[in-house]
């Protein structure tokens, strides 16, 4: 109907002009009955022309009702071209008030769908974050490690064994022990498996929420192989993947929220946090430039009590590829050394923050949430690890921090009147709980 009624508004145009054109070229008007005819003539297709265009005008509206705004100039349109003239068919009134009427009511619809959208996406977020909930607040799953090439050749036994999808044996010097954790993952399991139950709390932290996912372990268990994954990234683990993750949903919901995703990347090293933005070599250099003065990261708490590293840079990033860089960059900060049990072992805890603030399109309302994602440094026996001096120093405050936080987990699990974050700032940073919702993933490995 629309393209019927503009190609009549075309015929009805440029008959008007070529009548006018033929007027401009009568060169006086001798005969008076010929040019009351004419003149006439020209009135009757003007009014045609004002109708076909009114009637687009309508046709128009209809078509793009969902937009209040457009209908809102399309109508001051409509009512500049009635006002031009005072013929004013009644045929054109009333389509213009059935128009508006149409336009009241679309406003109304749109309205409602609006309010409906809001209270339909506030109980999708309740109800998936209430099953993420029913799955526990702070979840610890299990990874065993494949024996490696040295441990076969040693002729190294396996003492562990899952024994089904929540259970592990261990045979110790002691007898046989069994333990329980929210899942277990077999030697098997690739990195895709273990990304699997944690991608859904990727979405938690895009709806606001503060997620924790760290690993624990032994050194030489598979800490940063399963938070980061192998050298040449041919198994990425939980840290790449979730960045992806993080910017796949972003991009299926651009066209309803804008989206700003920034990150802070620390390591705690001898009890000192250090900002692995800032390379060994930019901290002497920002050092001189202020005196002597370092440049000191701390894990403070705001007024509404969200924890953040007060004097960490923080990144933004734009895309998966960016945020990846981002890390590399910090990676490369990264204190790590040979010891006996492994030969890139993490002398460090590494904390990756990332924060997602997401504004609501349709509503305005702004969300942010933060994702954590750790890699500890792995506790260990210096008479196995052959450990010496500063190594030593390095072990010794590694296992205390872990001991810190093993009190901290313990006072969290047992929903203790009383948690112990204060013991260490590895104890604030990554788990403190910022609200009744966050929650903690932990991963806890163990070597076969
Ligand atoms: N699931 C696995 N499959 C194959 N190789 C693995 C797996 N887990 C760990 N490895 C390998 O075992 C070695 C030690 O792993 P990794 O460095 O991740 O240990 P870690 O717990 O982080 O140690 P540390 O605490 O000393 O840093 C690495 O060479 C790693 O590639």
């Amino acid at each position: 109907m629309i393209e019927e009624n503009r190609a009549a508004l075309i015929e009805a145009r440029n008959k008007l002009q070529m009548a006018k054109e033929e007027g401009s070229d009568r060169e006086t008007a001798t005969d008076q009955e010929g040019s009351d005819e004419y003149e006439s003539r020209l009135s009757l297709l003007e009014e045609t022309v004002r109708e076909y265009e009114v009637c687009q005008i309508a046709l128009d509206c209809i078509k793009s009702g969902e937009s209040s705004v457009a209908n809102d100039s399309a109508i001051s349109e409509l009512e500049g071209i009635l006002g031009q003239d005072t013929v004013q068919t009644t045929d054109v009134g009333q389509q213009l008030l059935l128009l508006q009427d149409q336009l009241k009511q679309e406003k109304v619809e749109k309205k409602k769908i609006t309010e409906n959208y809001t209270s339909e996406r506030t109980m999708r977020k309740k109800y998936y974050n209430m099953v993420e909930d029913m799955k526990g607040k702070i979840r610890v799953f299990c990874r065993i490690r494949p024996a490696n090439r040295n441990e076969a050749a040693q002729g190294g036994v396996i003492v562990v064994d899952k024994i089904d999808e929540f259970s592990v044996t261990i045979d110790t010097p002691r007898g046989q022990r069994e333990f329980q954790f929210d899942k277990v993952f077999s030697a098997e399991a690739s990195q895709e498996d273990l990304f699997h139950d944690t991608n859904r709390l990727i979405q938690s932290t895009i709806d606001g929420y503060n997620v924790c996912i760290f690993a624990y372990g032994q050194t030489g268990s598979g800490k940063t192989f399963t938070m980061v994954g192998d050298k040449e990234q041919k198994n990425p683990g939980l840290m790449p993947r979730s960045f992806n993750a993080i910017f796949d949903i972003i991009r299926e919901n651009s066209s309803k929220f804008d989206f700003k995703v920034s990150a802070y990347m620390l390591e705690l090293y001898n009890d000192r946090l250090q900002d692995l933005f800032v390379s060994q070599a930019g901290e002497a250099h920002a050092q001189t430039q202020s005196h002597g003065q370092a440049r000191r990261v701390e894990i403070k708490r705001n007024r509404k009590g969200v924890v953040f590293a007060q004097g960490a840079e923080t990144k933004e990033a734009s895309s998966a590829q960016e945020l990846y860089a981002l890390f590399q960059q910090a990676c490369a900060n990264r204190h790590i050394s040979a010891t006996k049990m492994n030969v890139e072992s993490s002398r460090s805890h590494l904390i990756v923050g990332i924060r997602v603030e997401s504004k609501n399109l349709t509503n305005g309302s702004v969300s942010t949430g933060k994702l954590s994602l750790v890699d500890l440094a792995g506790s260990e026996r210096a008479a196995k690890t052959g450990a010496k001096d500063h190594q030593l120093k390095e072990a010794n405050s590694i296992n205390k921090s872990l001991s810190a936080l093993g009190d901290v987990i313990s006072a969290l699990s047992a929903e203790l009147p009383h948690v112990p974050y204060r013991n260490s700032d590895a104890g604030l940073i990554g788990w403190k709980r910022q609200n009744s919702h966050d929650r903690q993933h932990l991963s806890l490995r163990m070597q076969s």
